[in-house]
């Protein structure tokens, strides 16, 4: 069963078993006002279905990590209906948050040993999602050994280990260079693909936006509000030459345009 709460009330997301519906989340008119007064969110709704790649572009503190912040459990909503429909979520940061002291192998089989999974199941899971992320070979490095790009690779293997149905994603490639980023991007559209999670993504790249994503939402600055929504026609699996097509380089100044409309 799914429960949700309702407005007035503070919202959570509220975590169930991996319900029937196809709607993983569910955002009604959240708000998030912080203690000090600051309104980071007003009158957010969101749906995030299977299937879908959902991406959120907005100006510089317009509430982004916030309300990835609030589908992750991580903060409460002040206000609005904040539902999360299942309890397998994963989360990747724009830090890649691994334990320099650790080896990628026990980095990635963290979450799944925190998750309580057997030694014998995490071996195997970790290894699956290390092969999945191309980082074979590299098991036994620290996270000092490996560069930025591996740096996410590995974090994402982390996440895979559990599973997501749900996966939300705090601009995780922000800081990689160009040609790391379009290669970490495809990589990212094979294992959606693949695996069958829904994505909540952020971003600062509209072109980024426009090639994982199969709708985009623009909000404005604060209090982020939802200004447009695109739906990304291009089917999947894409390939990376759509990106030098003129539907494609369209849709990136529409969502471009709209972004700048948004601006306060
Ligand atoms: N704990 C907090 N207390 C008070 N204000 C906060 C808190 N966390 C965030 N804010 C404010 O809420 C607004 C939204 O922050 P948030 O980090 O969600 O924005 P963002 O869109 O992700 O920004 P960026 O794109 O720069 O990463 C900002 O003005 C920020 O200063």
């Amino acid at each position: 069963m799914t429960s949700s709460m309702t407005t007035t009330a503070p919202a959570n997301p509220t975590s169930t078993s991996p319900a029937r519906s196809d709607t993983l989340l569910d955002f009604s008119d959240v708000e998030m006002k912080f203690p000090n007064g600051t309104v980071a969110l007003h009158g957010v709704d969101l749906t995030v279905n299977r299937g879908e790649f959902v991406t959120v572009v907005g100006p510089s503190g317009c509430g982004k990590s916030t309300l990835l912040r609030i589908a992750s459990g991580l903060e409460r909503a002040s206000q609005g209906t904040a539902a999360v429909k299942t309890d397998r979520i994963g989360y990747v940061f724009q830090d890649a948050t691994l334990l320099p002291w650790r080896t990628v192998e026990a980095n990635v089989e963290l979450l799944a040993e925190l998750n309580g999974r057997s030694a014998s199941e995490r071996t195997v899971k970790a290894q699956e999602a290390i092969d999945l992320v191309g980082l074979s070979g590299f098991e036994k490095n620290l996270p000092k050994e490996l560069s930025g790009g591996m740096k996410m690779r590995a974090s994402l293997a982390r996440s895979l280990t559990l599973d997501p149905e749900l996966f939300l994603f705090d601009e995780p490639f922000g800081a990689l260079d160009e040609i790391t980023r379009e290669r970490l991007n495809d990589e990212l559209l094979r294992l959606f693909v693949e695996k069958q999670f829904a994505g909540l993504f952020i971003t600062h790249s509209v072109s980024e936006a426009v090639y994982l994503s199969t709708r985009v939402i623009v909000m404005s600055g604060r209090p982020g509000t939802i200004v447009d929504t695109f739906d990304v026609p291009f089917p999947m699996p894409r390939s990376p030459e759509i990106r030098f097509e003129a539907e494609f380089g369209k849709l990136v100044g529409e969502v471009s345009h709209a972004l700048r409309e948004g601006h306060h």
